[in-house]
């Protein structure tokens, strides 16, 4: 048994209060198997980082949780199947930040973040009042004020990644499946981004708290935000625990083949890499 093993959902049981249950989830694609038997469960409110290795199936697998890819095994959203959400429903329901979102050719940024407030705006007829106000609420947060008017095809990586970011804030979602969403920002807007997240986490209702699942590569920071962390390799899930649990030099030497070291810090573990001894 590997660490964080102990604190596994038993095959087959849903646990009581969980807002995201996922049962014997597996992806293949042609003789490709992208994911296989993973199950978890993601409690209303909780912060569930995903890590492993390129090509591990993070991003499946936020995508499977999504309702977007087929698989089998499944997710159930509070208790229903998220393939029978409609697409309306479920977008009220779940946001996705994919890592390289498809932009329609010459949208500004204003526009795209209110593409988050779709499900809210009946077929036909504009947003309202309170629909520009949450776009507006969204983007300033972001610091993303003095860009509204841009086009998003003249952003820095940084800067677009914060606006697909707005656009899943401004849809108001209370399941956030961020696929690795600060890879392209600078540290300091990195940590806003993340404390703007667990913020909003923390200022929803006890009816209607706000659930994360992000999948990451920065370790330490994942060790940081999450309650609890996921390792995937290979499509399995390896490990499912709390950081300290989970992010082990021998869990991460045997999965990532990476020579670290794990430190204490005030919020969960650093993992600091560590070279090869440099040659005489
Ligand atoms: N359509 C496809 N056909 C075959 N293999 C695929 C297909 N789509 C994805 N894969 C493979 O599935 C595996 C999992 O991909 P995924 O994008 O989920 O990995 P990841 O853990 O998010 O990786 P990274 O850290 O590099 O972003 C990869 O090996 C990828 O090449």
């Amino acid at each position: 048994m590997t660490a964080g093993e102990a604190t596994a959902p038993e095959p087959g049981a849903t646990a009581p209060d969980a807002m995201v249950s996922a049962r014997g989830i597996g992806v293949r694609i042609g003789a490709a198997t992208l994911l296989s038997e993973v199950d978890i469960d993601v409690a209303a409110g909780e912060w569930l980082t995903v890590i492993g290795p390129n090509g591990a199936g993070k991003s499946t697998l936020l995508r499977v949780l999504a309702g977007l890819l087929p698989a089998t095994g499944e997710v159930r959203i509070d208790g229903t199947p998220v393939t029978s959400l409609r697409r309306r429903d479920r977008a009220r329901q779940i946001a996705l930040v994919a890592q390289d979102p498809v932009v329609p050719p010459g949208m500004s940024v204003f526009d795209y973040a209110m593409l988050g407030r779709t499900p809210y705006i009946p077929p036909l007829a504009a947003e309202s009042a309170a629909d520009l106000a949450a776009v507006r609420d969204v983007l300033a947060r972001l610091d993303l004020t003095g860009l509204t008017d841009r086009e998003l095809s003249t952003l820095s990586g940084g800067e677009r990644q914060r606006v697909f970011l707005a656009r899943a804030l401004a849809q108001g979602a209370r399941l956030l499946l961020l696929d690795e969403p600060t890879s392209a920002l600078d540290i300091g807007h990195q940590q806003d981004v993340l404390e703007l997240v667990d913020e909003l986490r923390a200022t929803g209702s006890d009816d209607d708290p706000l659930t994360v699942v992000a999948t990451m590569h920065d370790l330490s920071v994942a060790g940081e935000y999450a309650d609890r962390i996921l390792l995937l390799a290979g499509g399995r899930r390896v490990a499912l625990g709390p950081p300290a649990e989970v992010l082990t030099e021998d869990l991460l030497a045997t999965h990532y083949r990476a020579r670290v070291r794990v430190v204490d810090g005030d919020h969960g573990p650093l993992v600091v890499p560590v070279r090869r001894a440099r040659r005489p």
